[in-house]
């Protein structure tokens, strides 16, 4: 397979201040990566620098092969980097369907297949985003990410906050498109087992640095190992 992602070495931070350290991994076509860890130990830091949205101190980040380390943000999208950042950024004064006609690329992804994985989304499909529910809101931050048909799908805490209703909801979906479609994610999750199950490999953060990697299933099978890199209990 293709190696779609290397971290070398990577220190990332805000202004002088470093969060990230000396942070290196790779990732192949298809794979799928959870990243875990304690509050503020940089999961999102780590996706936003993959954004290009903090200030990087050293190291390099190569995507397909092609250092992007100087790369704005808007190229990073348009080359296949798909962000559902934590806050979903939905407009009150669009529609459903008008956020995602307006970023719509070509490829794979449509309306109609995004409405397949997100029926509700069909049904709200007139509605403003002020008038959905944040599960609803959640749903939509990641059809409209699919839309500009990513080659790598960055979803942080994408359950947050959410009732267990919309949670299994949202999870039949991740799950159909990294088992079913074979697209590549890395799930930032304070919810450990969710993101274990969803995925084959895992990362830990502590205090900016990558303190475990393994593959997933094992992790989710070593409570010993949960409880003490990420005090899940
Ligand atoms: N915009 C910012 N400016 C300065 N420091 C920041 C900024 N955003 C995050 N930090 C700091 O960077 C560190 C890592 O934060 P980050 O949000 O990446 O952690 P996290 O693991 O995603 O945490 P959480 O689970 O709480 O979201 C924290 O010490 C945080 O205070």
């Amino acid at each position: 397979m293709a190696e779609l992602l290397a971290f070398d070495n990577v220190s990332a931070g805000y202004g002088n201040s470093v969060v990230l350290e000396q942070i290196s991994f790779r990732m192949q076509e298809g794979d799928s990566l959870a990243v875990l860890g304690r509050n503020g130990v940089g999961k999102t830091s780590l996706l936003i620098t993959l954004m290009g949205l903090t200030r990087r101190h050293a190291g390099s980040i190569l995507w397909r092969g092609r250092d992007i380390s100087r790369m704005p943000t808007h190229q990073r999208a348009q080359s296949g980097l798909g962000w559902v950042p934590q806050e979903r950024f939905i407009f009150p004064s669009l529609s459903v369907e008008e956020h995602l006609t307006a970023v719509a690329r070509p490829g794979e992804w449509t309306v109609d297949k995004v409405y397949r994985l997100f029926p509700r989304l069909q049904e709200r499909r007139g509605n403003m985003g002020n008038q959905l529910s944040g599960g609803e809101q959640q749903m939509l931050a990641i059809a409209r990410a699919l839309m500009v048909n990513p080659s790598l799908l960055l979803l942080d805490e994408p359950m947050e906050g959410l009732a267990p209703v919309i949670v299994q909801e949202l999870t039949r979906a991740i799950r159909s498109l990294v088992e079913d479609r074979g697209l590549s994610v890395i799930v930032v999750e304070q919810h450990a087992r969710l993101a274990l199950s969803l995925t084959r490999r895992a990362m830990v953060l502590d205090r900016g640095r990558i303190v475990h990697e393994s593959d997933s299933a094992s992790l989710l099978a070593d409570d010993d190992a949960l409880r003490r890199l990420v005090a899940v209990a």
